[in-house]
């Protein structure tokens, strides 16, 4: 409702709202609406995103809603086979609307003569990822590229910090800032709770019991890494549970199958990385699980957010073991400004300092593997390995001793 009228009037806007509340729409339906129809002219509208599969996304809403008006839409994903950079060109300027990660759009400008400079439209979905270091650069050679004159930007995300404001002012002509509920807090359809494990295995032994009570799928599992990502795969597949994995490391085809596969309800479990923590839109999920405990506010009110989506409820538990505890208040905070009950002695707990956030979206918390064995046991294996080493060890030097009759004879 509120940002249709400003981008509708030429307005550049910046759009904080909740996860799952329609961002998606918000910019789709302005922009079909402004660019009338297909005009053969160029690409006038252009939509960046983070992931491959978030771009997807985009695209197949955008087919649905412009069904009835022959737009040609195209999303950038693998790059294409044909070393002709010509005919590419000419097939990039037949599109009106392009949707596109950083990376792939910049090789496109750079080698494959993609052209920006028809555009009207250029919004950053995930605004505050795409402004952050690691995507900084693209995005700027795709401002370059784009006719500073005529084009209308606009970032939409549930998380705009401060900083990223003040950065985005410095390319957007005089910005309406539309702000929907409470500025970076969970959406509150969402049951968040945080559970204690104790350590690292007592992660392992919570789902376990999760699963005994009855899992009511979809479920989604956050893990820090792609090894942890991997790890957790192997316990939880030979547990007999319906589970998938999806990581960087993947295939596209992989990747592709697994997100359809979980759509269609195929796939009960999806384990995943911070990949799948923005802007994919899941129907229906209803439980987020954070394993490892989020790297930023940010990292967990887009990962929970993969529930209760579109005013449906949903529910997220996030695990913390005693190394988790330094970060723990500011998830505290948005719980609690997302109108959750905490328990009284979080809220009083001390925020982590600027330094000690910081550190952490830096580098994760280290962690032991993701592993059946008890530190416990694995103590008695590696003690009886080390026993048994010893004792062969013993044993062949006896054996390389001369015996009493050796010495006599080499005497
Ligand atoms: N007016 C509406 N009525 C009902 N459903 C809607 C409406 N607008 C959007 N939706 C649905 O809500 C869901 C979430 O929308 P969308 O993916 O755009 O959320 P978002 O705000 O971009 O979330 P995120 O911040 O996680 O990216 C989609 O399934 C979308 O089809």
């Amino acid at each position: 409702m509120q940002s249709i009228p400003i981008m509708l009037h030429h307005r550049e806007i910046m759009g904080c709202a909740p996860t799952g509340s329609g961002k998606t729409l918000a910019y789709v339906l302005p922009i079909l609406h402004d660019l009338k129809g297909p005009a053969k002219e160029g690409i006038r509208a252009a939509i960046i995103c983070p992931t491959r599969e978030l771009a997807t996304q985009i695209f197949r809403e955008m087919k649905k809603l412009s069904k009835g008006k022959p737009f040609k839409i195209c999303v950038l994903t693998k790059l294409s086979n044909s070393s002709d950079n010509e005919q590419i060109s000419a097939s990039f300027a037949s599109f009106d609307i392009l949707i596109s990660t950083p990376l792939r759009l910049v090789h496109a400008i750079q080698h494959q003569g993609l052209k920006l400079d028809k555009v009207k439209h250029l919004v950053l979905d995930e605004a505050d990822k795409l402004l952050e270091l690691g995507f900084l650069e693209q995005i700027d050679e795709v401002l370059a590229s784009c006719k500073d004159e005529g084009v209308y930007k606009s970032l939409f995300s549930a998380t705009i910090p401060s900083g990223v404001e003040a950065l985005a002012k410095t390319f957007m002509k005089d910005p309406i800032r539309v702000v929907i509920g409470q500025k970076n807090a969970a959406t509150e359809t969402i049951t968040q709770k945080l559970l204690y494990v104790g350590q690292e295995e007592g992660k392992l032994i919570a789902i376990r019991q999760l699963v005994q009570q009855g899992l009511k799928p979809p479920v989604l599992i956050f893990v820090q890494s792609i090894e942890r990502a991997k790890e957790l795969f192997h316990e939880l597949v030979y547990d007999g549970i319906n589970v998938d994995v999806i990581h960087s490391d993947r295939t596209k085809l992989q990747r592709d199958t697994i997100v359809q596969n979980f759509r269609s309800g195929k796939i009960w479990v999806l384990i995943a990385t911070e990949l799948m923590a923005r802007g994919i839109d899941f129907k229906g999920v209803n439980l987020v699980i954070n394993y490892d405990f989020p790297q930023s506010v940010a990292s967990y009110i887009h990962r929970i957010g993969r529930t209760g989506r579109a005013g449906r409820g949903g529910e997220a538990v996030t695990y913390f073991t005693k190394e988790d505890a330094p970060y723990l208040k500011s998830v505290v905070n948005v719980m609690r400004d997302s109108g959750c009950d905490v328990p009284e002695w979080m809220l009083t707990m001390k925020n982590p300092s600027k330094n000690v956030k910081k550190n952490l979206k830096r580098k994760p918390v280290d962690r032991d593997a993701i592993k059946t064995v008890s530190k416990f046991d694995e103590k008695k294996a590696k003690k009886k390995r080390e026993m048994v080493e010893a004792s062969k060890k013993r044993k062949q030097r006896n054996e390389s001793k001369p015996k009493a009759s050796d010495e006599a004879t080499d005497t």
